[in-house]
């Protein structure tokens, strides 16, 4: 049974606190300068992925605490409950089985009994068998002309994830081939995406879980509406319109055929569902093979988080030095800062998947938390963040560990720009832990022929304190098997965290009042009439919106 544990209660936890006093004005540097083998003891090499979390405020005590904390909130339990298909999603009463959607073992997965794995494969061979058959060209639009543009319209994690692997893996997108992502029910995203398609080219992807989501509905029609226009024949509807759900009569409703369904279950989370049918957009942008590669690389991850000691667990590690920071150190955010413009929606992919997840101030008996939970995730490429909100990593008052990520070759190796990109991404995990002191700060300038009384009033705003954390992931390349490791490496840590902090990670219901409360207003924006039935701030506005639309 999934372990229920107040990790304040914990020893360790305790234990933990005590040793924050000891450890907190320790520099990552002196740390350094104790131990040559520093660096040797804290980095992890999983194949082409290298995990470096020396450059961050523990010792070997704060590890061996933080190691004991997992082990008293029954991690390893935890894990092997999600695996095994345990309903750990208890208030959706839903096992959480995105492993299973990646799992090219022989192990069955049984949910209430039966195993999954047929019907993932199943599916898996139709995405298979679609894909080959888009490409080749044996499927093609209404008026014969091949299938070009695939517009994935979806929101939220039937948006994020597909959008942001294929612009992660975009030197893997086949000949032919352009895809859009439309999520915003704002008419304008659907509008600018329709300029830029032909309908007799275009195969719309309808993805979404439930197949009730407002936004995805509104731009599923408006786009139904705009194939219709030049299609004339609603009968062309079946070759250019997909469902990815796991809703069979809403899809049906919809007006696309059970034979253009692609199902899968509920105990898939949105945020973790990119992997599954949801997919598709994923499949008919880089190809069925490198689809698959990337769930394998999801799929060695999870070995590697199921079965790796705990002090050579990547997952592990990331989420015991994130929840260092976010419970004794008291850092609300964390950056993940990846050096490389193709993973220029990883931060916002896991803003969803963290924040989302581990969003919660009520723990799994009911109680609100005694301590801090989910930190604010965000993030953008290197070396475009340096120039705009480096400056507070750096100086400013408020802690943030970050992720440095970066691939060791490129896809577009041209001149020096790589090494010149790397040289950024090396200098500031660097920079953030040494920091300058006084004396460096004043050498410099003397250096520089700066007079006494001008060094001593510039002094202060030159000092960087350093021992700012970071761990750097640095791989190899970005292929699809190795960004499916990755992103699993991620997914993982949230899971990690959220068991430390007795919450639940796999539902959503901080995501429903704001929906409730848009379904009420939007008749009230039916007509002309004066709107008096909120308070004086909201009524004031819609009557403002009302009078100026
Ligand atoms: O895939 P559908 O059902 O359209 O949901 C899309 C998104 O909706 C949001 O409100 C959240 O619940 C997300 O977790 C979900 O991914």
């Amino acid at each position: 049974m999934f372990p229920v544990i107040n990790p304040t209660q914990s020893k360790a936890w305790q234990d933990l606190q005590a040793h924050y006093n000891e450890i907190k004005q320790t520099d990552i540097k002196s740390l350094f300068a104790q131990d040559a083998d520093r660096y040797n003891k804290l980095h992890v090499q999983f194949d082409d992925i290298l995990f470096d979390y020396s450059k961050n405020i523990v010792s070997a005590k704060t590890l061996e605490l933080l190691q004991r904390l997992a082990v008293d909130s029954k991690v390893k339990q935890a894990i092997d409950a999600m695996f095994s298909g345990e309903k750990i999603n208890q208030t959706e009463g839903r096992s959480v089985l995105h492993i299973a959607l990646r799992n090219f073992s022989k192990t069955p997965i049984k949910v209430d009994g039966t195993d999954v794995m047929p019907s993932v494969k199943k599916v898996l061979r139709k995405i298979k068998t679609f894909t080959d058959k888009v490409h080749s060209g044996e499927l093609r639009g209404y008026t014969g002309k091949r299938i070009k543009y695939i517009v994935n319209i979806g929101i939220g994690g039937s948006d994020l994830g597909p959008f942001m692997v294929t612009e992660a893996l975009k030197p893997y997108t086949v000949d032919g081939i352009e895809a859009f992502f439309v999520s915003n029910v704002d008419g304008t995203h659907i509008a600018e995406t329709l300029k830029k398609v032909k309908p007799e080219r275009t195969l719309f992807l309808i993805a979404s879980k439930t197949f009730t989501t407002q936004e995805t509905m509104t731009n599923a029609h408006t786009a139904r509406n705009w194939f219709l226009k030049k299609a004339k024949d609603e009968a062309h509807i079946a070759k250019h319109f997909v469902a990815l759900s796991t809703n069979e009569t809403e899809v049906v409703k919809f007006g696309i055929d059970k034979k253009n369904m692609f199902e899968f279950w509920d105990w898939v989370g949105g945020r973790y569902s990119l992997w599954s049918a949801i997919g598709l957009s994923i499949a008919l942008t880089i190809g069925y093979k490198n689809f698959e590669d990337l769930l394998k690389g999801a799929h060695h991850t999870d070995k590697h988080f199921s079965t790796a000691p705990a002090e050579k667990n990547i997952p592990v590690l990331m989420a015991l030095v994130g929840l260092w920071y976010t419970n004794f150190f008291g850092s609300q955010t964390e950056a993940i800062l990846p050096y490389d413009q193709y993973l220029h929606r990883f931060a916002a992919y896991f803003q969803q998947g963290n924040m989302e997840s581990n969003g919660k101030y009520v723990d799994r008996s009911g109680n609100p938390v005694s301590y801090a939970t989910g930190p604010v995730i965000w993030g953008e490429p290197g070396t475009n963040g340096q120039h705009a909100f480096y400056q507070l990593i750096h100086q400013g008052t408020v802690l943030i560990p970050c992720d440095f990520i970066a691939p060791a070759q490129t896809h577009n190796p041209i001149g020096d720009h790589h090494d010149k990109l790397l040289s950024n991404f090396f200098a500031q995990t660097e920079a953030l832990m040494n920091g300058k002191t006084a004396e460096e700060v004043k050498a410099e300038l003397t250096k520089q022929g700066l007079g006494k009384k001008e060094i001593e009033k510039l002094l202060p705003f030159k000092v960087f304190t350093g021992n700012r954390p970071t761990n750097s992931i640095l791989v190899k390349k970005i292929t699809p098997f190795t960004l499916g490791q990755l992103i699993a490496l991620y997914e993982h840590k949230i899971f990690v965290q959220g068991v430390i902090w007795n919450i639940f990670s796999f539902d959503q219901w901080g995501v429903e009042l704001g929906k409730q409360l848009a379904n009420k207003i939007l008749p009230e924006l039916a007509d002309k009439s004066i709107i008096t039935s909120h308070d004086a701030s909201t009524n004031a506005l819609i009557n403002a919106y009302k009078k100026w639309r």
